[in-house]
């Protein structure tokens, strides 16, 4: 088995979760489907609610800001006068809402209302999180190490909780010390990575990102952060450059922290 030797001045495990912990099949053909076949029902039923004011409002702003791209989807404001305004504007949220997963955006405004939405399916037990079979026990194994571990992911810090709290595993929440999502930067900018071990209150050097997607990984280095890129099923696959460059590991099974044997 390959083994990964974990520096000696880490002290924080950060992951990453689509491609990471959990497949990208379990997001892609189960989450994100979820969302685009009920994000009209969903508008439609909490539409008054300020939450989903809220959603929309990021939504539109959003909207103006991807307005110079192809394809882009405006959102206009409602006027508020009769039904049919009220369903146009609607179905302007529901096309934007396609638009951006048809290109996977990760924008906080698209994951901010996935996470609103998945808490219904969560809480239900319609949908529970999956993971990779090395994830719980290697976590569970760096904690009693004395690691910290947290979570870095495009998706909400409430879809997070609704994935780790209502997983196949049961309710793994107590696991993580924290959670991160794109409201501290996006993953691929170098400054969400030191703005994080502020957070944490640590140096970037102390912390071990694992993550599926190189770009992650070069941002992170770029701030001083340890990388491993994580190669698992299903995940995009990397070039040969990228290969020889990046230390990579197939199961968290593979780190060896500094005190193991
Ligand atoms: C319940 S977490 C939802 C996953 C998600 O929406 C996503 O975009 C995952 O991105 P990641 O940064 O974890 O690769
Ligand atoms: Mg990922």
């Amino acid at each position: 088995m390959v083994v990964l030797s974990v520096p000696s001045e880490v002290t924080v495990i950060l992951l990453d979760i689509e491609g990471t912990t959990t497949p990208i099949a379990f997001v892609k053909d189960i989450l994100f489907p979820y969302i685009k076949e009920n994000v009209q029902e969903y508008l439609e039923a909490h539409w008054e609610e300020e939450e989903c004011r809220q959603d929309v409002s990021l939504l539109r702003k959003q909207a103006e800001e991807d307005a110079h791209l192809d394809g882009a989807v405006p959102i206009p404001m409602a006027s508020g006068d009769g039904a049919d305004d009220f369903q146009q504007t609607i179905q302007a949220v529901v096309d934007n809402v396609h638009w951006q997963m048809s290109l996977d955006r990760k924008t906080t405004a698209l994951k901010q209302l996935q996470g609103h939405m998945w808490r219904a399916a969560f809480t239900a037990g319609h949908v529970k999180g999956e993971f990779f079979a090395d994830v719980v026990p290697a976590v569970r194994q760096w904690k009693a190490a004395g690691m910290k571990v947290y979570i870095y992911s495009s998706g909400s810090i409430e879809a997070q909780k609704l994935l780790f709290g209502h997983s196949t595993e049961g309710d793994i929440l107590e696991l993580f010390d924290g959670h991160f999502d794109t409201k501290i930067g996006h993953k691929v900018e170098s400054e969400s990575y030191r703005k994080i071990a502020d957070s944490i209150g640590c140096s970037t050097s102390n912390i071990l990102f694992l993550t599926d997607v190189t770009l992650e990984a070069s941002a992170a280095e770029e701030a001083d952060v340890h990388v491993a890129v994580v190669v698992r099923p299903g995940n995009a696959g990397l070039t040969d450059d990228e290969k020889i460059y990046y230390r990579l590991i197939t199961s968290f099974s593979e780190l060896r922290l500094p005190s193991s044997t």
